[in-house]
């Protein structure tokens, strides 16, 4: 959360009793199951302790032998040595059991520990996504709008959420968590929260109302209130932390989770084209399909959406902003350092396209497209997914109109990131994907699925993003440079993917 949003965001511990005394007897357990979660953003730095923000029992869990209990928790895990002002805010769902009933062997895996003293002292506390008894009760809860403590549930006028459905939590390796429910719902659980609308809501809202095909719109969501007094604190540290002190207003909710329909029979992108690869097989037309696809969701963002014109000062301030992520992931990544003064080339020529005079419209884009953002269903038709943007990046920067390049760099990267995968043919190594360097036919088959995404994108659009080559580059640049930082951070041993393209990049001389 950045610093500003963060100190505006009140704390509501008012819908459950002795907040802080239940705070304290979770921090152990958390501090040692939070950094082993994938959608955790602190993994490099250890957690100095918590904030509790709201805590709401969805299901109250009253005693001994009961039923399970559902514990809403929105918690700020700061960083140790850090403020208040530097801590992420995270979404949990608790199930919580008396240990004397504990949950059954098959939730073992969702165990997150046993609270020791306070008001859960004797109880177990797990994943609620995992129990399905739980997740049902959060599915009845999206099907009846309603108000709970701190949180709201809503449904888009029009809906209906079918009760009953048989719920099973997404194995799929996740920036937040899902849980699909008899093939027919999937909900979406938003980890990492900001105040503002999420994107991965707004978007396909947006699109939905303006009558795209493309998207899966959105049944029903959850979001926690905006407060408007603070109502009080709760903080406490896990073993070794220091202290913290926080409080502030919020003025924007925060979205919690969405609930949309589950596109069956469909594959991803990202499987599609790596099946292609292995067989040796031309996937072009599916590409081109893709660009058109792009374009469409593109212009019914620019219909439903706010639009503007980048001129001189924003495309200088974009040059600006992208140098500084280049230097900042510098830091973060020595590999990427030496390549530096090549890459930089790539940002002064776009903030020279503004000194010349040029403009370039902006809009709302998907903002981190790439081939696992897409689904093919039958008849290979298309869908966008995951509207969320770059996980890592303020929630108020992901919503500002950009350039469509944005987008279509993203999947430009990704048919890149796809012929790195070694060949079937060949030893699987153990240490991430291969170089693209391994075959020819690998590096061709990108480079004419690029192509075929940009044509088929310029069918659909009527402007070829090929011939935008300096805003294209220097976003391309910009996505090559967040994948360093992103496969640093949580994929170690496939960071020479997108270093083999910060080469290419670096040496390659900038067109204008
Ligand atoms: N509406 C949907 N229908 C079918 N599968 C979906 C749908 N939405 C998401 N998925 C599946 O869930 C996975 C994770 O969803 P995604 O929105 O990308 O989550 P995250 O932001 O956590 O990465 C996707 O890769 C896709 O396989
Ligand atoms: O899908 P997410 O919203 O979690 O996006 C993040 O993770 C992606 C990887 O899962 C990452 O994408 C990168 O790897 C992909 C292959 O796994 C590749 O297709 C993409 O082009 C590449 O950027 C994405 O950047 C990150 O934000």
């Amino acid at each position: 959360m950045s610093e500003s949003s963060l100190s505006r965001t009140a704390l509501r511990t008012d819908a459950v009793p002795c907040a802080g005394e239940l705070l304290g007897s979770l921090a152990r357990p958390l501090a040692e199951w939070l950094p082993r979660q994938r959608w955790f953003a602190g993994k490099d730095r250890a957690i100095g302790g918590f904030g509790l923000l709201t805590a709401t029992w969805l299901l109250p869990c009253d005693g001994p032998g009961e039923a399970p209990g559902l514990l809403h928790l929105l918690l700020r895990a700061r960083h140790h040595g850090g403020d208040a002002r530097s801590a992420d805010c995270y979404q949990l769902l608790l199930g919580v059991r008396d240990a004397a009933s504990p949950p059954p062997p098959e939730l073992a895996a969702a165990l997150i520990g046993r609270p020791d003293g306070g008001p859960l002292h004797g109880r177990v506390v797990y994943e609620a996504l995992h129990d399905p008894l739980l997740a049902g009760h959060l599915l009845q809860r999206l099907g009846a709008p309603a108000r709970v403590g701190p949180l709201r549930f809503r449904r888009e006028p029009g809906t209906a959420v079918p009760m009953g459905l048989t719920p099973r939590p997404l194995a799929a390796d996740q920036s937040n968590s899902s849980v699909v429910y008899g093939d027919r719902y999937i909900l979406k659980l938003f980890r990492r929260v900001e105040p503002g609308i999420n994107p991965d809501l707004e978007l396909p809202l947006a699109l939905a109302r303006y009558g795209s095909g493309r998207v899966p719109a959105p049944t029903a969501w959850f979001e926690a209130e905006a407060a408007s007094e603070i109502t009080g604190t709760a903080t406490a540290q896990p073993p070794g932390g220091g202290s913290s002190e926080e409080s502030g207003r919020t003025a924007a909710p925060l979205t919690l989770g969405v609930l949309q329909p589950f596109l069956t029979g469909c594959r991803d992108g990202w499987q599609l084209a790596l099946d292609a690869l292995a067989e040796r097989r031309d996937f072009t037309s599916e590409a081109r399909g893709l660009g058109r696809a792009t374009a469409e969701v593109h212009t019914g963002l620019a219909e439903a959406l706010p639009v503007c014109v980048l001129g001189r000062d924003a495309l200088e301030r974009t040059a600006e902003a992208m140098t500084r992520r280049l230097e900042a992931a510098g830091r973060a990544v020595p590999e990427l350092r030496p390549y530096r003064p090549g890459l930089r080339d790539a940002f002064r020529a776009l903030a020279e396209l503004g000194r010349e005079g040029h403009t370039c419209p902006a809009q709302r884009v998907h903002g981190d497209l790439h081939l696992g953002q897409v689904l093919s269903g039958p008849g290979g038709r298309w869908s966008l997914i995951d509207f969320e943007g770059e996980p890592a990046r303020p929630l108020p920067e992901r919503r500002v109109p950009q350039p469509v390049v944005r987008d279509i760099a993203g999947m430009l990267r990704s048919f890149d990131y796809a012929a790195c995968q070694r060949q079937p043919a060949e030893p699987r190594s153990a240490s991430g994907p291969a170089g693209p360097g391994d075959d020819g036919f690998a590096r061709r088959w990108a480079a004419a699925n690029r192509d075929a995404f940009c044509a088929g994108y310029a069918e659909a659009a009527g402007t070829d993003p090929r011939e935008e080559a300096t805003l294209l580059r220097a976003y391309e640049t910009d996505k090559t440079v967040y994948e360093v930082l992103y496969e640093a951070r949580h994929r170690p041993t496939w960071l020479h993917v997108p270093m083999s393209a910060i080469r290419r990049l670096a040496a390659a001389p900038v067109h204008r």
